[in-house]
């Protein structure tokens, strides 16, 4: 459907040029971490401006209607569009390594395949075979309450939001939010400034802490505050498929 500036291979090669020890470094100190300019702005634009098109898309979400927010957004269907599917699969190596080791730290069992097809098998294993990146639309006024995307049983820990819009033209406010409640203490939250193109890495539900009595674990959630002026999109990734 694109082949744009992000076929398999350059994605691939975008994904290699970033410093993943230093991000796996940040990840494990703030639960998230910026990859910046991961899509250059005509990719930005194609993907922000497949929206209004019907096909594509398994469903649509209003949010005010379900008490998510306001604005809204649509669910990809299967075959994902080149660039999403590019991102999805390699960035989702990198990814499982961190994981991983979270869920070591956690002394928690579960160890995440290699590949994400691996991963994707095990979630059609258990019922969860509907896709789940996402594209989001807001407008004046909209906002995306603190949530997690939640979607059954298999659980991949880490997602990516990427920027489609650029914050002070094409929109103000509308900042990117991550709340972090740490056990019997207050929460902690974390705006994530970002232009155009940049993508955050952050955490879905849980992180590991070093603590001075062991490690300890502390749940996230994301949001987006109220969007001040003008149209901002997102493009989410979400490694775990839905029921
Ligand atoms: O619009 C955003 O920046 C956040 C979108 C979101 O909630 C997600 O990608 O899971
Ligand atoms: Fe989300």
């Amino acid at each position: 459907m694109m082949d744009g500036p992000l076929a398999e291979n350059d994605g691939n090669a975008i994904i290699a040029s970033y410093d993943w020890s230093a991000l796996s470094a940040e990840l494990d100190a703030y639960g998230c971490a910026v990859l910046p300019n991961l899509l250059d702005p005509a990719a930005c634009r194609d993907l922000a401006s497949l929206y209004a098109q019907e096909q594509g898309f398994r469903s649509r979400v209003v949010m005010g209607r379900h008490g998510f927010g306001r604005g809204e957004y649509k669910y990809w269907a299967y075959p994902l569009p080149a660039p999403v599917q590019a991102l999805r699969s390699g960035l989702y190596p990198r990814l499982a390594v961190i994981a991983n080791r979270w869920n070591q730290r956690l002394g928690l069992e579960v160890r995440y395949p290699g590949t994400h097809a691996d991963f994707l098998a095990l979630c059609h294993e258990t019922g969860q075979g509907r896709p789940t990146p996402l594209l989001l639309q807001y407008g004046p006024g909209d906002y995306n309450c603190l949530h997690q995307d939640l979607y059954g049983e298999k659980v991949f820990p880490l997602q990516v939001a990427v920027l489609l819009s650029e914050p002070g033209r094409d929109f103000t406010g509308g900042e990117f939010v991550i709340t972090e409640q740490r056990p019997r203490l207050q929460s902690r939250a974390e705006v994530v400034p970002l232009r155009q193109g940049d993508a955050v890495i952050f955490a879905v539900q849980h992180r590991p802490v070093a603590g001075s009595r062991g490690t300890y674990r502390v749940t996230l959630r994301h949001g987006v505050s109220r969007v001040r002026s003008g149209h901002r999109h997102t493009l989410g990734i979400i490694f775990h498929d839905a029921l």
